[in-house]
């Protein structure tokens, strides 16, 4: 067998443009992982009420990101993919879960290049089943439908591997240098809370309260909200932060549903308010930059927390093509080339 790599992120509209942000959005939405409602529900929510307003708003939003090369997320996307084929000897294909660079297109690459073995890595380092299952079931159906005779295998989330940490610890001790910060915020993209209930399967081991996550359960390979926290505490640890100076919290919600608390919007007015004036906020729910870290976090949340009472603040890149970001994924690469082995999956 001949063996290649898929590498999977979220998506872009193909332009900033409310007129290709509402195919985008409706794609989007209108996934039964991210959108878990029924289908007939699901149409009148996002069709007949979001769609309405939101491709407007969110234009302009990508408007004030958006690079001359295109959109942020997918030029980081292609710049990484560059740098790990520079370190493996492996053909690469990068598709998209939703927008015009297809999961379809990639697989289809690769068969071209004689690959009928596929490593797919869906770039998110936490599960979660409107992020990484989404993408495995995606990539699971079109190589059914499409490639019969190609085998997948999947990396798995990659939240608390060793090696990863270290390099997410590395990119954050570099962007905090010269900032002599009062708070780290650690903001992760929010879910509902029902996401985390439907992906316990144990049905009855999340709790939402933090105290389930500290008891050893199957659960955790499929709870975003613990994977989230672990990641804060593993960077704690690695780079011995002042845990009173840390906190963890969720963003980018939609929708009147509970979502993962605390939201990051109320904890830029709440630390502003009592005093915080230095906050530098960390994004690792996301490997490369893109809406909801260029603007509602460095623009946005930059202008709530000031607005509350702060003074200085920083967001920390995301890892982006970092040279060890790459080096480490190309070295996953190699490895699983050489004798199937993936990566540390260190669950507790
Ligand atoms: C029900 C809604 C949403 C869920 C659940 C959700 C989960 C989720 N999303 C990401 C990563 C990204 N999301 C991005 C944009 C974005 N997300 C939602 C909604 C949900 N996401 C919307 C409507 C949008 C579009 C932008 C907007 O209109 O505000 C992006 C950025 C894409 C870009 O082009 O830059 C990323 C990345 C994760 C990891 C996740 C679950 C953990
Ligand atoms: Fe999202
Ligand atoms: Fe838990």
């Amino acid at each position: 067998m001949s063996k290649g790599v898929l590498l999977v992120n979220l998506g872009s509209p193909d332009s900033p443009t409310a007129k290709d942000v509402k195919p985008y959005l409706d794609e989007f939405l209108m996934d039964e992982r991210v959108i878990d409602v029924n289908p007939v529900l699901r149409n009148i929510i996002v069709r007949g009420i979001i769609l309405n307003t939101r491709p407007k708003r969110s234009a302009e939003a990508y408007s004030k990101i958006w690079w001359e090369e295109g959109s942020p997320l997918i030029i980081i996307s292609e710049r990484f993919m560059e740098k790990v084929s520079q370190q493996t000897s492996l053909p690469i294909a990068l598709g998209m879960r939703y927008g015009s660079m297809t999961i379809k297109s990639a697989l289809q690459e690769l068969k071209d290049k004689g690959v009928d073995e596929v490593l797919l890595v869906p770039l998110y380092p936490h599960y979660a089943m409107s992020s990484y299952e989404t993408v495995v079931v995606k990539a699971m159906e079109v190589q059914q439908e499409h490639f019969p005779n190609m085998q997948l295998t999947t990396l798995p989330a990659f939240y608390s591997n060793p090696d990863y940490i270290k390099i997410l610890s590395n990119s954050i001790a570099e962007g905090l240098k010269g900032f002599d910060y009062d708070h780290i915020l650690f903001s992760y993209h929010g879910i509902p809370e029902r996401h985390i209930k439907k992906s316990d399967p144990t049905k009855f081991h999340c709790q939402l309260n933090g105290a389930c996550c500290k008891a050893n359960s199957v659960a955790h390979h499929t709870c975003y909200r613990h994977q989230c926290y672990d990641t804060t505490e593993l960077v704690i640890a690695q780079l011995g932060l002042p845990r009173d100076k840390v906190s963890t919290s969720f963003q980018s919600r939609l929708g009147s549903d509970p979502w993962l608390q605390p939201f990051t919007d109320h904890e830029f007015e709440r630390l502003g308010k009592e005093g915080i004036e230095r906050l530098a906020v960390i994004t690792p729910a996301f490997v490369s930059d893109c809406l909801e870290t260029l603007e509602e976090i460095a623009m946005e949340g930059k202008e709530q927390f000031v607005e509350a009472g702060g003074k200085d603040y920083i967001h920390v890149p995301c890892l982006n093509d970092r040279d060890d970001w790459a080096g480490l994924m190309a070295q996953w690469i190699n490895t699983w080339s050489a004798n199937q082995t993936l990566p540390e999956y260190n669950i507790q």
